[in-house]
């Protein structure tokens, strides 16, 4: 069974050697894959008008850091709200106008995707079952598509 504090440490690929926890089998320190499919993405993560100059300048920030815990937040309410996921809808349809406005592009949803789904596997190995990958993969396409309706939606529609 997949540890939910794995995959809040895994979120971007991301974890700290003090985050590391016994279901994962091996360091996934290295893995910055959102970066790695998609640099540009950095861009879009500035704070106090100020643009990172690099990935690794935008890695060790704190306000990026707290972008990931904001992710693996609505990732959370996702896996704990399974059942009902549409007492989520207006919220994360919210939460997809807001990423419009602030840049991202809608297939860049896909990238986190990705992201997320490749440090799985590369922190669990053999633990990250094919059902497990494709349950992860649903839960997340489910966040995604609440999201895309927001960030198609009409800006100025209430
Ligand atoms: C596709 C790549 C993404 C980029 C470039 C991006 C970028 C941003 C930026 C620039 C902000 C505003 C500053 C901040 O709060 O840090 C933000 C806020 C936020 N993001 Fe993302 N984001 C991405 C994907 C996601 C995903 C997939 C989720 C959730 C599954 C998410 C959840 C959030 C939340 C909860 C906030 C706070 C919204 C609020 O303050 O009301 N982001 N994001």
């Amino acid at each position: 069974m997949l540890c939910r504090r794995t995959l809040r440490i895994c979120v971007y690929g991301i974890a700290e050697e003090n985050d590391k926890h016994p279901c994962m089998t091996s360091d996934s320190k290295e893995h910055w894959r959102l970066f790695q499919l998609e640099p540009e993405l950095v861009f879009l993560f500035h704070y106090n008008s100020a643009e990172f100059s690099d990935v690794q300048e935008c890695l060790s920030s704190t306000e990026f850091m707290d972008h990931i815990r904001k992710v693996m937040t609505v990732i959370d309410a996702a896996v704990v709200n399974l059942d009902s996921l549409s007492s989520l809808d207006e919220y994360l349809t919210n939460l997809g106008r807001k990423h419009r406005a602030v840049g991202v592009k809608l297939e860049s949803f896909k990238t986190v995707g990705e992201s997320l789904l490749f440090a799985l596997e590369s922190g669990l190995g053999d633990a990250f079952t094919p059902d497990a990958r494709d349950a992860w993969s649903q839960l997340y396409s489910s966040v995604v598509r609440r999201m895309s309706r927001g960030w198609c939606r009409d800006p100025l529609e209430p």
